[in-house]
């Protein structure tokens, strides 16, 4: 058994493979044209996360798990928004969407400022079920862009210390809190699900 990871995005597939390792599994990527990109027409991450799944499962090669993640940064504020459309809602770059995300908050003093960046992993298994594994971060949007260790929504994403995510450095490969908890939670599904059909045979 083996893992196949549903994203072209290399950032993502090396992310992917460091939160799944403790699974023990061997992590396949996806080869150039395997699979038609899938539209993602979800209206949550977790939706989207399992539309990845599915599509890439169709088309995978002999039995595999497949993982697939989608995330977004989801502001109270502006009901959401822009939530499953953060990558896309604008051309442009993560800075130049948070550039348009800090127009819309002007004059939204701090204490209404609240968002949450959400992950969701979601798992096809071999001739079986879909399953989906959320992660969030919770914390408030600024009033313009804080530090330079990394760059896009993190330049505007406050921790309740006050403390922007772009002060903060992060290893190669390593990702912040959403991520982390939700590819926690699907290598425990993964773990227990293996345990399941070993239990089987
Ligand atoms: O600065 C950030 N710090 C974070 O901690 C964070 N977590 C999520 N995001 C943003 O959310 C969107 C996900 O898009 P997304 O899941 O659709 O990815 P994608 O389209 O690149 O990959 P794929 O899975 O479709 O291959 C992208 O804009 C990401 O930048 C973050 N930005």
């Amino acid at each position: 058994m083996d893992i196949t990871l549903g994203t072209w995005n290399p950032g993502k597939v090396e992310w992917m493979s460091r939160g799944l390792a403790g699974t023990g599994l061997p992590i396949r990527r996806l080869k150039e044209g395997q699979v038609p990109e899938a539209e993602e027409t979800g209206s949550s991450c977790e939706e989207n996360a399992l539309i990845k799944a599915l599509a890439v499962a169709k088309h995978a090669d002999g039995p595999t798990i497949v993982a697939a993640e989608d995330s977004g940064l989801f502001i109270e504020a502006l009901d959401g928004f822009p939530g499953v459309r953060t990558a896309r809602f604008a051309p442009g770059s993560d800075d130049d969407r948070s550039r348009l995300l800090l127009e819309r908050l002007k004059g939204v003093p701090m204490e209404r400022r609240h968002a949450v960046f959400v992950s969701a992993v979601a798992l096809k298994m071999p001739g079986g079920f879909g399953k989906v594994f959320r992660g969030e971060l919770r914390g408030r949007i600024a009033m313009e862009p804080v530090g330079d260790k990394s760059e896009g929504y993190d330049r505007i994403f406050l921790l309740p210390t006050g403390i922007s995510l772009a002060s903060l450095p992060l290893e190669a490969g390593e990702v912040r809190d959403h991520r982390r908890k939700a590819l926690a939670l699907a290598s425990e599904g993964i773990l227990s699900w293996l345990d399941e059909r070993r239990g089987l045979i």
